[in-house]
């Protein structure tokens, strides 16, 4: 697609009802149709890197089923995501299943390609685990980048069984690596019992705030998004949300699931309470349909990776019309 070309959309749902033909992300194009994207959702059929229940390697190709009743207008950031920027589905990276590290290295390398395109990444996972090569990736193009980790978990844990890229520990790796930075991380929906208090003094030292889901409840979405908005600031942001930041209610198909936790609602709206940060990439993890029903915990994610996808969309839009008006 030329910059002067419109963006292709999704497939007509009033030519072709939404449930037929095979589900790409929101019934968007694929890469090879259009031939480079402004915004590239991608899939990393993986879960080697698990603890618990695995599964989330079905994690993408279910939010692609679940995503084909978006529509195309987002009425909460009054946007068409899918008019303002070119957005493909840019199918799966293959990651080897029996051998962590070259899985984590294929990852890295194929998003490297992406963003080399001039694309953002809308990843859809997968375990936690493919966040390490993913931020490896955008901070080789933004340098360190601020982080806002949606999740139950801290996903700041040293080993597991002696394993250094597992689901549990991305985070503090990208610390170690020097990847992230640390004056702009932050934890949202934190909950549940940890290892020691250890767990908390080690993040907090990695220089993690942590926003738990009972202060979301507490202090209010709009108040929560505010204070990491200020946090943020106009460094690039990079967003990795775990479905387990939602309650087990309202995504009980993930492999580490934690009583307590954030309502759908509360995600989407904290989510676009963060329009206006400079979003340069995001990842939707931890979908384990296996464990789902009725489409649950897919539908959420789908919901999640929209609000994602036009805040992205937005601000490519913004910058062209700022390139233009020169
Ligand atoms: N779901 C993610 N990413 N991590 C959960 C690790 C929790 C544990 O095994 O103790
Ligand atoms: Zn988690
Ligand atoms: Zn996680």
């Amino acid at each position: 697609m030329s910059s002067t070309e419109a963006p292709r959309g999704p497939i007509d749902s009033s030519r072709v009802p939404r449930y037929a033909g095979p589900a790409t992300f929101a019934r968007l194009p694929r890469l090879d149709e259009v031939g480079r994207t402004d915004v590239a959702v991608v899939g990393v059929p993986f879960d080697t890197g698990v603890s618990y229940r695995p599964g989330a390697r079905f994690g993408g190709n279910a939010i692609r089923e679940a995503s084909r009743l978006l529509r195309p207008y987002n009425p909460a950031q009054d946007a068409s995501p899918f008019a303002l920027a070119q957005v493909a589905d840019a199918g799966d990276i293959a990651a080897n299943p029996f051998n962590i590290n070259e899985a984590v290295e294929a990852v890295e390398g194929a998003a490297d390609d992406l963003l080399s395109t001039g694309a953002r990444l809308m990843t859809l996972g997968g375990d936690h685990t493919i966040a390490l090569p993913l931020l490896r990736s955008v901070a080789k193009k933004h340098g360190p980048v601020a982080l806002l980790h949606f999740d139950a978990h801290l996903d700041t844990w040293d080993t597991y069984f002696g394993a250094e890229y597992t689901h549990g520990t991305p985070f503090r790796r990208a610390v170690e690596e020097g990847i992230l930075d640390t004056s702009a991380l932050s934890h949202v929906g934190t909950r549940g019992p940890l290892y020691g208090k250890q767990d908390l003094t080690d993040d907090e030292k990695m220089g993690f705030g942590i926003v738990t889901s009972a202060d979301v409840m507490r202090r209010g979405v709009d108040e929560i998004a505010d204070q990491l908005r200020q946090r943020i600031g106009d460094r690039p942001l990079y967003i990795s949300i775990d479905i387990d930041v939602l309650d087990p209610a309202h995504a009980p198909g993930t492999g580490t699931p934690e009583a307590g936790g954030l309502t759908s609602r509360e995600l989407l709206e904290i989510l676009r309470g963060l329009s206006s940060c400079h979003l340069v990439s995001a990842d939707l993890v931890e979908v384990a349909p296996a464990y789902d029903h009725a489409e649950i915990t897919s539908v959420a994610a789908s919901h999640a990776a929209y609000e994602l996808t036009t805040i992205m969309s937005r601000q490519i839009a913004a910058a062209k019309e700022a390139k233009d008006a020169k």
